[in-house]
């Protein structure tokens, strides 16, 4: 189990090592227009297990969305601190 900040630490350390068969590599390298399409695609799928799945299966893709939101804030180049500013 890992918090949001201990993930977005874990994804920001892909980034810099670049790890082989990392797929958060693939999906930085995939740029922001196919980060923001995953973004999107994961909402998508929150809003349908919200009205229609289980409560774990809610959490689970909540989950991606989470981590998917993450992706493109490191593809961007945006800090924790940078959202956290206007929260
Ligand atoms: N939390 C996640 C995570 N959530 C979602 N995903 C990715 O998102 C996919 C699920 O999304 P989809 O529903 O779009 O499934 P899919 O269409 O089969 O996936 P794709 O073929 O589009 O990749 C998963 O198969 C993963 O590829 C994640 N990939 C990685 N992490 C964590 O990120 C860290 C770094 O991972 P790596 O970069 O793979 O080492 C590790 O702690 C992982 O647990």
């Amino acid at each position: 189990m890992k918090t949001f900040d201990e993930l977005f630490a874990e994804l920001s350390e892909r980034a810099k090592t670049r790890p082989e068969g990392s797929g958060t590599v693939a999906a930085l390298d995939a740029g922001v227009h196919a980060q923001g399409k995953k973004v999107l695609e994961e909402a998508g799928e929150v809003w349908i297990a919200a009205e229609h799945e289980t409560d774990d299966e809610l959490a689970e893709e909540v989950s991606q969305l989470l981590y998917r939101v993450q992706v493109l804030m490191i593809g961007r180049g945006l800090t924790l601190e940078d959202v956290y500013r206007h929260l």
